[in-house]
């Protein structure tokens, strides 16, 4: 296992970057603990690859360094880092046997004839592969040859680190599920460093301790997915994570109120005035607006519901702007017209789309 630390770290894949946006990485500085399961989440572009790519040695940054327990690797080639790595798609031999494929990185290593057969036994076990062991890779289905990689990625016990970049692609729908389940036991029993990329937010919410969200180069939020769902350090991770995503509203923010058109919107603590010229917002999960009775809350337009069985989604607008909040299913829905209210401690205020500490109480 390895602590992997990221120091002032940036990349660009142009000779002169002049600007932020010539970066496919932008500054970043952390720490990743040892032994933790992290997920590098993000949308398609934002710079996952690139992230792992460097800390795998596929790629050398334009700035910073990456160290393993403390060591400079920055510019050490994959083989000298001791990490596994799964790519998107198969890495296999296809005149070797699927035992054969299995054994080969510690063949390599020159791990003696017993240590091999005990581990390509567990990891096949692990992987639903015991049957297929003598066959040739050779035909195989490709979310077999794909669970051959994975197996490959699994099966030295010595790495620091496994990278998976987006390893279930080719993989069907409900192997997927099982699969992932079995990658989060591998990694309670084994507590080696994984770091596992992916657009997809259920398979980085089930496999992580921390997910790491990226937008656009950047690293906006690092943390538990109960951090990610609680308390959103930037609009694009309450719009990301969740379902439906986090409401982001412009709002004119006045002490510990909110003003969304003519609604007001308590807010749990007293903010300072934000700078002029920010783009001023609040958002709101779903799940912390609920129906209001009385003259409480707002007023909101309700649009349609959506009963999803386990609750209702109701779709409104405030303000012309779109606006989902949740319901109970038994909740009874007025036709003519309803009020939402929010919780105070769960409306959060952003500026240029970072989430802005309270700076007293409400
Ligand atoms: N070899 C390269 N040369 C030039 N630009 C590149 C190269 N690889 C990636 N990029 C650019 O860097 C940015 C980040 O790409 P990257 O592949 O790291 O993103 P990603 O989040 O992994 O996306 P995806 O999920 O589509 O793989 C993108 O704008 C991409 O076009």
């Amino acid at each position: 296992m390895a602590r992997i630390e990221l120091a002032r770290l940036a990349h660009s894949y142009k000779a002169n970057p002049s600007k932020p946006s010539d970066f496919a990485l932008k500054e970043m500085t952390h720490t990743w603990e040892h032994g933790g399961a992290y997920a590098l989440l993000g949308p398609s572009g934002c710079g996952k690859t690139t992230l792992l790519n460097i800390i795998s040695g596929l790629v050398t940054p334009s700035q910073g360094a990456v160290l393993f327990d403390g060591r400079d690797v920055t510019r050490l080639p994959t083989e000298k880092r001791n990490i596994a790595q799964v790519f998107q798609f198969p890495v296999i031999y296809d005149t070797m046997t699927v035992a054969q494929n299995l054994a080969f990185p510690l063949k390599n290593r020159g791990v003696d004839r017993a240590t091999i057969d005990r581990r390509i036994a567990e990891v096949s076990r692990m992987l639903g592969l015991e049957r297929e062991m003598n066959r040739p890779a050779r035909g195989l289905t490709a979310d077999m040859k794909q669970k051959i990689s994975l197996g490959r990625g699994l099966v030295r016990a010595d790495v620091g680190a496994i990278l998976f970049d987006e390893p279930l692609t080719v993989i069907d729908p409900h192997m997927k599920w099982l699969l992932r389940a079995q990658l989060k036991r591998v990694h309670e029993e084994s507590d080696v460093t994984m770091i596992y990329v992916t657009h997809d937010q259920t398979e980085a919410l089930t496999f992580a301790d921390k997910v790491v969200v990226m937008y656009d180069g950047e690293v906006v939020q690092l943390g538990t997915p109960q951090e990610l769902f609680e308390r959103p350090e930037h609009t694009f991770v309450g719009y990301f994570i969740g379902s439906p995503g986090m409401n982001v509203l412009p709002a004119q923010i006045d002490g510990d109120r909110a003003h969304v058109g003519t609604a007001e919107i308590r807010l749990g603590a007293g903010y300072a005035p934000l700078a002029a010229g920010v783009k001023s917002e609040i958002g709101i999960r779903p799940e912390f607006l609920r129906l209001a009775a009385g003259g409480e809350g707002f007023p909101v337009a309700l649009k349609r519901v959506e009963d999803i069985g386990r609750h209702k989604i109701l779709r409104c607008e405030l303000d012309g702007r779109p606006l989902a909040a949740i319901a109970p299913e038994a909740a009874e829905i007025p036709a003519d017209g309803i009020r939402l209210s929010a919780d105070p401690a769960h409306v959060h205020v952003y500026a240029d789309g970072h989430r802005v500490p309270a700076s007293g109480r409400a």
